[in-house]
């Protein structure tokens, strides 16, 4: 990594951060943070040290305003940290960047998510230098080392001259020369004005700081100051020395230093405007489209589905069963049923894993301002078009192999209709479930548990008028069911069966009773009911885990 430069030399207002008597309690790990009172100056540059356990994590997200204190204080410019927005950043250990696109593509959607105008290449390229990756400006993220990929996360955060930046391991792992210009980075960060406050387990980081904050294993405070003082502070020759002291449970007296001043006046804070939530809509659109294409599996996965499952079709059933003299009932029903369950299958398989892979992504673009309304309907606008695609596709190619009867456009518009329909209520279903896991494995899981009670539960195989009570009450919740009649009624099923030349037709009709009797619009409406309550628990699912373990405030409640 080069030595820094910091073309961006403007001066912000760095936020004043105090932490008063805080306490805090985890669930499962009883007190991590016992009575911890420092401040941080306004563009001082904070390390966070302690034994592995002693609570560092814990402690910045309380200090970042992410989760409340048990009991105490966290304050921000003297008051209780603000709602989400761009003039706040953290990096969090694990990486908060997708991995598909290049480095550069991949920070200007970060930035324009983030921050309105037109400013966002020139800013993406100030902090490509800055962080020493002008190189790799054309790079896939993936492709990236694991100290570049770290600078990546960092310079997301950077875009928007954020007031203050938190930071979780930020050395970790990163040789000694590119943890030292890491740090010499943060350290021109704060003298322009941003305070920095990091976690460390990297002795070398220790004298790079303003101020140091040494947690001992019980979560009290065992030392804050300058840290030049630090050695002098546990009668120390080195700074193994005082981790040494501290599991010890020495203390330095804390008669403490007094906090560091601000490194200029704070003036009235001001909120950079948020990108509005229709642009917003349209930039979370085009990225998770780029995403898609770049994604080898997704495409495996868009592309592969429908042509296999039209290809199975396609020598499963016998040409001309809609032949109205001499019709085969049954094979009519059981193609209306796997287009359907198709059509289902499509859209569950597309939604299941568009939101866990990137949960960690979207709870931290959540804290920038990215609202969740706009990101589930993107999912939506992205991948609907694909399922239509998918859809027709099959019933084209069920039409040209004489599978579907010749009929009018009304039929197959009122068959497309239906099966975009049952595809956007599967595509949902989808999205929920990927909204509610937490990895793709899980996610991969439930895609045999969600199709089995779809084909049990449709009424193809056990007609609903045949099913005990509770299998009918089911079936009320499976969208196949409604697919499955409405496709049925659309083609015609019960007057084929009653008048076409075949004498199994009227038995079939008496078994499914007034399933295929009803008109398409009622299935359509009850479709797209379905589509749009999954939608809205995919919402709330997505705003309650973003919410999880971030204070009230900070999640503007
Ligand atoms: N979500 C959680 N659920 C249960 N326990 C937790 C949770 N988060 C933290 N803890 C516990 O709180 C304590 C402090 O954790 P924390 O991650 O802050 O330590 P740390 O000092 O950052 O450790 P390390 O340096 O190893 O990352 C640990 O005992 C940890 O097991």
């Amino acid at each position: 990594m080069p030595t820094p430069t910091h073309p961006d030399i403007t001066h912000i207002a760095g936020l004043h951060l105090e932490l008063r008597d805080v306490t805090q309690e985890v669930r499962g790990a009883g007190r991590v943070l016992d009575e911890v009172s420092f401040e941080v100056g306004a563009g001082q540059l904070t390390v966070i040290a302690g034994s592995s356990g002693a609570g560092k994590t814990v402690l910045l997200g309380t200090l970042a305003g992410l989760q409340s204190p048990t009991t105490g204080a966290v304050l921000h410019d003297g008051a209780q940290p603000g709602p989400p927005g761009p003039e706040f950043g953290y990096v969090p250990q694990e990486d908060v960047i997708h991995r598909e696109l290049p480095l550069r593509r991949t920070l200007e959607y970060a930035g324009r998510l983030r921050m309105p105008g037109g400013t966002v290449p020139a800013r993406v390229t100030e902090v490509l230098d800055v962080l020493g990756l002008s190189g790799r400006a054309d790079t896939p993220v993936r492709a990236l080392s694991g100290g570049e990929r770290k600078r990546a996360c960092i310079a997301a955060e950077l875009l928007t001259r954020p007031r203050v930046l938190f930071l979780d391991e930020p050395t970790s792992g990163l040789d000694p020369v590119t943890g030292a210009a890491l740090l010499a980075t943060l350290r021109s960060l704060a003298e322009t004005g941003t305070t920095v406050v990091l976690t460390t387990h990297v002795l070398a980081d220790l004298p790079r700081c303003d101020q140091v904050v040494f947690l001992s294993p019980g979560g009290t405070v065992a030392f804050v100051g300058p840290p030049d003082a630090l050695l002098g502070a546990f009668d120390a020759e080195t700074a193994e020395d005082v981790y040494a002291a501290v599991a010890e449970g020495k203390r330095a007296e804390r008669a403490a230093p007094a906090a560091l001043p601000d490194r200029q006046p704070a003036p009235t804070a001001h909120r950079p405007p948020r990108v509005g939530a229709l642009r917003q809509w349209a930039l979370l659109t085009r990225r998770t489209t780029a995403l898609l294409v770049r994604n080898r599996l997704s495409v495996a996965v868009f592309t592969g589905s429908p042509v296999m499952i039209v290809a199975m079709f396609a020598v499963l059933f016998r040409a001309g069963a809609f032949d109205a003299a001499a019709p085969d009932p049954g094979s009519t029903a059981m193609i209306m049923f796997w287009i359907a369950f198709g059509a289902f299958f499509f859209g569950l398989t597309y939604g299941l894993l568009q939101i866990c892979p990137e949960l960690a992504v979207l709870r931290r673009e959540w804290l920038a301002g990215v609202r969740i309304g706009p990101y589930v309907a993107s999912k939506l606008t992205t991948v609907l078009p694909v399922l239509a695609a998918a859809d027709a596709l099959l019933l084209a190619v069920l039409r040209a192999l004489d599978r579907l009867p010749a009929a009018g456009w009304d039929t197959y518009g009122s068959l497309f209709l239906t099966s975009v329909l049952a595809s956007a209520a599967a595509l949902a279903l989808g999205l929920l479930t990927s909204a509610a896991v937490t990895e793709p494995a899980q996610a991969t899981l439930m895609l045999p548990l969600l199709c089995f009670p779809q084909v049990l539960f449709s009424g193809a195989f056990v007609p609903v008028p045949r099913m005990a009570p509770v299998g009918q009450a089911i079936s009320w919740a499976m969208t196949n069911r409604w697919a499955f009649e409405a496709l049925g009624g659309a083609i015609g099923l019960n007057g084929l069966w009653r008048d076409g030349g075949s004498p199994a037709g009227p038995p079939l009709l008496r078994s499914y009773g007034d399933s295929f009797a009803h008109p398409a619009g009622r299935g359509w409406l009850i479709l797209a009911g379905f589509a749009v309550l999954f939608l809205a628990a995919t919402w709330a699912v997505l705003v309650r885990r973003c919410r999880q373990g971030v204070s009230a405030a900070r999640a503007g409640r």
